[in-house]
């Protein structure tokens, strides 16, 4: 698969703060790639800095095969991240009718009403937006951010502060979009979110990406075998040295099986390694 962005040792700097410390990125045409680190990890300086809207101090990214301060990348980008673009005194269509103009989009009515559609909030195109529900907002920015048919969506945290019913909503018009060929990078706290939505992900912290692969994968590499013995349980890495130097230390086995932890977990590890 075709990398759509690539980004070599970006490192970025803020005074004595290492946002981002020479991290590797590649992301595929079609896929939903997951960014997920704590705050303060550098995942927003991260999207700034493949948006064109941050200068990196070293390294190197493309985006679309390009500079991502070439003129013509916006226009096929993307980018989601708060609520503070929408203009809460106009109604849910001048918000995007405003938008419409500044991307230059050709018949533009009809594809605003198949946008307000799309996030089902076409009922609410005469709404004020001060008038609107959190969930409501959060679906409107959704349908600022594809108005121009972008193949290529940047999503910082999309579903953070949302109810369940609501995150659950914006979850499936991403899966959505990407059925229909969007690539998709996104950032987020929520592992369950990322388990269950991305094909790719990499985990983030203190601006290092300390692993990545298909949350399989890294399930999987993190396995454990529990042994439970009189004494109590012993959990040992699935690796055949540890696994019979284990066994043999311990002392009558009651039990032997294996256990995958969840993405929370490995996170949890692989940062706690870290410190
Ligand atoms: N413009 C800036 N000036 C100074 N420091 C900054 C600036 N932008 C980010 N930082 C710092 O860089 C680090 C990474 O910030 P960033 O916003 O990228 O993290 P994040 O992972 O997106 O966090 P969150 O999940 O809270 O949004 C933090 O320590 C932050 O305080």
């Amino acid at each position: 698969m075709t990398n759509i962005v690539k980004a070599d040792q970006l490192t970025k700097t803020f005074g004595n703060v290492k946002a981002l410390d020479h991290c590797d990125l590649e992301i595929k045409k079609g896929e939903i790639f997951g960014y997920l680190g704590p705050s303060g990890a550098g995942k927003t300086t991260t999207i700034k800095l493949l948006t064109g809207q941050l200068h990196s101090d070293s390294g190197e990214v493309t985006v679309l095969g390009k500079d991502p301060f070439s003129p013509d990348i916006k226009k096929k980008i993307g980018i989601m991240s708060d609520m503070s673009g929408l203009y809460e005194k106009m109604t849910v269509y001048e918000n995007l009718d405003l938008f419409a103009d500044i991307y230059g989009i050709r018949d533009k009515k009809e594809k605003i009403r198949r946008t307000l559609e799309a996030v089902e909030l076409l009922d609410a195109a005469k709404k004020k937006v001060e008038k609107l529900s959190r969930g409501m907002k959060q679906r409107l920015v959704f349908a600022r951010t594809i108005l121009h048919d972008p193949g290529l969506l940047f999503l910082d945290e999309p579903t953070a502060n949302l109810d369940p019913a609501t995150a659950d909503e914006i979850r499936d018009l991403i899966r959505r979009l990407n059925r229909e060929g969007a690539t998709v990078f996104l950032t987020t706290h929520n592992m369950e979110e990322a388990d269950e939505l991305c094909h790719r992900v990499a985990l983030l912290n203190k601006g290092s990406i300390v692993e990545s692969g298909s949350p399989e994968e890294l399930k999987y590499s993190h396995k454990r075998v529990v042994i439970t013995t009189k004494e109590g349980k012993r959990e040992v890495p699935l690796e055949r040295e540890a696994l019979l130097e284990s066994l043999g230390q311990a002392g009558e086995v009651l039990m032997i099986h294996s256990e995958e932890p969840s993405l929370r977990d490995v996170f949890l590890t692989l940062t706690k390694e870290e410190q």
